[in-house]
């Protein structure tokens, strides 16, 4: 496949996916940004340089700010320091944020951007597979406080998502599969052909030059956009991407995030999946199956470092909860997300036995 996609996310923005088109930054961003700050994770240098360069040919005003890789990037410490230095420059309301990097940079850039002078535009590039179908598309931005993951944020649309497929030749490959959590996650929420390139192919979708990887990363960004386009502020529908995440934010906050994102949301979708089993939603060869497409993809389908007590406390903090009622994103068929709201304690326990043992 060559040339570059387009996906509109509504009428709020465009994703372009294809090669090379980091170039093209400079395109998405307003005609009025003078001034440019651009963030990246402290080891992506050589990502962001490409990024910086186009800017600067194009004549603006550049300001590059490295910050702590990974999970580390989502604190109010570094966000108070992007604040300061944009406070430094004279960022105005026609100045911009150019976010380079994983969900981790994109999430925490996307939020200063939402707060600073109360919102000026961002441009997301993100370099890894899971910003790229997730974590830069649909505006929800955010950092971790010390109860829990992106309990601060904001919804915050990028003006435009740039996907180079070429960053991804870097990319780890423990990163890469981690990142194809995410798209499986798709997979079973609304387009099940997602789990069929996989199935066919495992190994094709984790070389990050194949065109399997480039079909199963443009068809979960066509599944995000329609469901964020729909429900932009998460009233009600925009909760199926949600699908894994209750348990697997907890697993995250309990391992001190040394757990990747993807890696505990894919032991979550076990467990919603066990769970919406147990409640008569689905057969076990539909459970079955989220075992096996994640564990071609070595990612987590079973968990043992915490008891269930110990992320009880977490789980109650998700998004999704209604004062002390718990909310689960199960399927009650293949693409069938529903909600399950207040199952019993007994059946969460059972669900949590059955891949913690
Ligand atoms: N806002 C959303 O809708 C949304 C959706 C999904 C996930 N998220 C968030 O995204 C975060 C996880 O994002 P992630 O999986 O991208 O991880 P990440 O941002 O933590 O990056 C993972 C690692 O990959 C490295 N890396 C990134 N790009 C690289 C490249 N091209 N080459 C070499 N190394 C590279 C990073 O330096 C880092 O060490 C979590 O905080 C999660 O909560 C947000
Ligand atoms: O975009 C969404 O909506 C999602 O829920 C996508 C998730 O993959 C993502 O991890 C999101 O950040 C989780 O959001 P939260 O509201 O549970 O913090
Ligand atoms: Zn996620």
């Amino acid at each position: 496949m060559s040339g570059a996609t387009t996906i509109p996310v509504g009428d709020v923005c465009d994703v372009l996916v294809g090669h090379g088109v980091r170039d093209r930054v400079v395109d998405l961003l307003p005609e009025s940004v003078a001034r440019v700050l651009v963030v990246h994770g402290e080891p992506l240098v050589g990502q962001a340089a490409p990024v910086v360069t186009a800017l600067r040919e194009a004549g603006l005003e550049v300001h590059v700010a490295p910050v702590p890789d990974a999970e580390a990037a989502k604190t109010v410490d570094v966000a108070a320091g992007l604040w300061a230095l944009m406070g430094q420059a004279g960022f105005t309301r026609t100045d911009a944020v150019v976010a380079v990097g994983g969900g981790s940079v994109t999430d925490m850039a996307g939020w200063v951007a939402a707060t600073w002078l109360r919102g000026v535009p961002v441009l997301h590039v993100p370099t890894t597979v899971l910003g790229m179908v997730d974590a830069a598309v649909g505006g929800k931005t955010g950092i971790n406080t010390a109860e829990g993951k992106n309990l601060v944020g904001s919804f915050h649309e990028p003006v435009g998502v740039l996907c180079d497929l070429d960053v991804l030749a870097s990319l780890p490959p423990a990163d890469l599969s981690a990142g194809l959590a995410e798209v499986v996650k798709g997979g079973f929420i609304a387009d099940p052909r997602i789990l069929e390139v996989i199935e066919a192919d495992p190994n094709a979708v984790q070389d990050p030059s194949s065109d399997a990887l480039r079909e199963v990363i443009e068809r979960k960004i066509a599944v995000k956009a329609r469901v964020v386009a729909a429900d932009l502020r998460e009233s009600h529908l925009r909760e199926i991407l949600n699908y894994g995440h209750t348990l697997g934010h907890a697993v995250e906050h309990h391992e001190h995030y040394r757990m990747r994102h993807g890696e505990a949301v894919a032991l979550g979708m076990v467990f919603v999946a066990e769970l919406a089993q147990r409640a008569g939603k689905i057969d076990e060869a539909l459970v079955r199956r989220h075992r096996q497409v994640l564990g071609m993809l070595g990612l987590p389908t079973g968990y043992r470092g915490a008891s269930f007590d110990e992320l009880s406390a977490a789980m109650r903090r998700d998004k999704k909860s209604r004062g002390s009622t718990l909310r689960f994103v199960v399927l009650d068929g293949l693409a069938s997300p529903v909600r399950l709201e207040g199952p019993d304690e007994q059946v969460l326990r059972e669900a949590y036995a059955a891949i913690s043992r």
